[in-house]
């Protein structure tokens, strides 16, 4: 009952707020130091640091890259692989979107033709006794052929129809990398990018250079940070690392904490980072790209290190019979990827954040209430003085 008689007299009244002056030390100097806080917030941080008197726009890009470089391979130790690599030879495919891929090792199978022969013998389930063991027209999940049904008494290894001879599976990646010297090519990133909102495109290379000054400059993170062309040492193991081998590791800047002949030899995943944080307050000729590099696969795994995958190169003889040459390529992707904003100045964030930064201020009201009403000594005269109570029929009467 006397919950409904409460609910009832809370309906009828009315809280309206009123202007009480404190003269206290205390509490001004409480409710300045909040008000400083707050203003330092909004203006420090809301409107200067983090920008909030401007507008953004995200990039729109387009990233293509051309590969140059000739390696010379020593037939000697390598008799199986042909003696000059050219970038027709070691990219593969020719063009990827925002990638590409550099063959730094090889494993190569010569002169295969179609034909019998055994399977090899690191394919799980390859080893038999008996013709029972290979069943006819199977194939081993990760096996080179389809068996014939045979086993082969010589080998004791199942009987294949396939590219014959198999690749050697015991076969490890050469030490060092065949194209190790793939650390020498460079590599030209070309970047437009446009921020649609401003109207405003740019690319990562200036307007007025030659083709000779592309020839020859290499980016190096300083002086020369607005050249596109990079040496792929210089991506991996940093932008001063000219001088292989006699670089000391506090010397190298900016690049992914590897070394380039540790990666050729099992291959890798490169991560090429371009960012474009632009002021357009200031001249569109200070918007400029900022490159970063990082490993994204990790060097520290046991099994199934790096990145290779396996291509092969058909011909024909004299007699028409067809052969192919397979390669297991191991290399580096190198993944290039674009991301930034551009910013102007706009009154829309601008009001935005002063506006909010208002409203905050009454933040300091409330805890000056606080700690009036509840903390300190004089919190009964305080309460007093704050609220009033009025009963609205009895000031009637009173007037009346
Ligand atoms: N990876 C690279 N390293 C050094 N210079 C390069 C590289 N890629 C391109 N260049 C040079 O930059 C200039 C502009 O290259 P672009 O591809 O636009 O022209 P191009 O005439 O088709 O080049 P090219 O026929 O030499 O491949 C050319 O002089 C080119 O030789």
């Amino acid at each position: 009952m006397n919950y409904i008689r409460t609910g009832i007299s809370l309906f009828f009244e009315y809280d309206t707020p009123r202007i009480v002056h404190i003269q206290s030390k205390k509490v001004g100097v409480i409710n300045r130091f909040i008000q400083f806080c707050i203003i330092g917030y909004v203006i420090g941080y809301a409107i200067i640091f983090k920008k909030g008197y401007q507008d953004f726009d995200n990039v729109q890009s387009v990233v293509t890259t051309k590969v140059k470089g000739i390696v010379m391979v020593n037939t000697t130790v390598h008799p199986d692989i042909q003696p000059i690599w050219d970038v027709a030879d070691y990219i593969v495919p020719p063009q990827e979107n925002n990638a590409f891929f550099v063959i730094t090792n090889l494993i190569v199978t010569p002169n295969q033709s179609i034909g019998i022969c055994p399977e090899d013998s690191t394919i799980h389930g390859s080893n038999c006794t008996v013709d029972k063991d290979c069943p006819a027209g199977t194939s081993l999940p990760v096996g080179n052929g389809v068996l014939t049904g045979k086993c082969d008494p010589d080998v004791s290894r199942c009987e294949i129809h396939a590219w014959c001879p198999v690749e050697n599976g015991t076969t490890k990646a050469p030490k060092p990398a065949v194209l190790e010297e793939s650390k020498k090519f460079t590599v030209f990133i070309k970047n437009n990018i446009e921020f649609p909102k401003y109207s405003v495109k740019r690319r990562n290379l200036p307007d007025n250079v030659s083709n000779d000054y592309l020839q020859s400059c290499r980016y190096d993170g300083g002086a020369n940070s607005r050249c596109p062309i990079f040496t792929l040492q210089s991506i991996v193991e940093g932008a001063n690392s000219g001088s292989y081998g006699e670089v000391a590791m506090e010397d190298i800047v900016s690049g992914t904490g590897s070394r380039y002949d540790e990666l050729s030899g099992q291959g890798g995943v490169i991560q090429i980072r371009i960012k474009w944080n632009c002021n357009l307050d200031l001249s569109v000729d200070k918007c400029l790209p900022e490159y970063s590099f990082r490993r994204l696969d990790s060097s520290t795994y046991k099994i199934s290190k790096g990145y290779n995958f396996r291509y092969s190169r058909n011909f024909k003889d004299a007699n028409g019979t067809e052969f192919r040459t397979l390669y297991k390529a191991y290399g580096i992707k190198f993944v290039i990827s674009v991301s930034g904003q551009a910013r102007k100045f706009a009154p829309v964030p601008f009001f935005t954040n002063v506006g909010s930064g208002l409203a905050l201020l009454s933040i300091a009201t409330i805890i000056c209430d606080i700690v009036v009403l509840y903390i300190l000594k004089a919190r009964a005269l305080y309460k007093e003085k704050k609220y009033l109570q009025v009963v609205g029929d009895d000031a009637y009467k009173v007037l009346d």
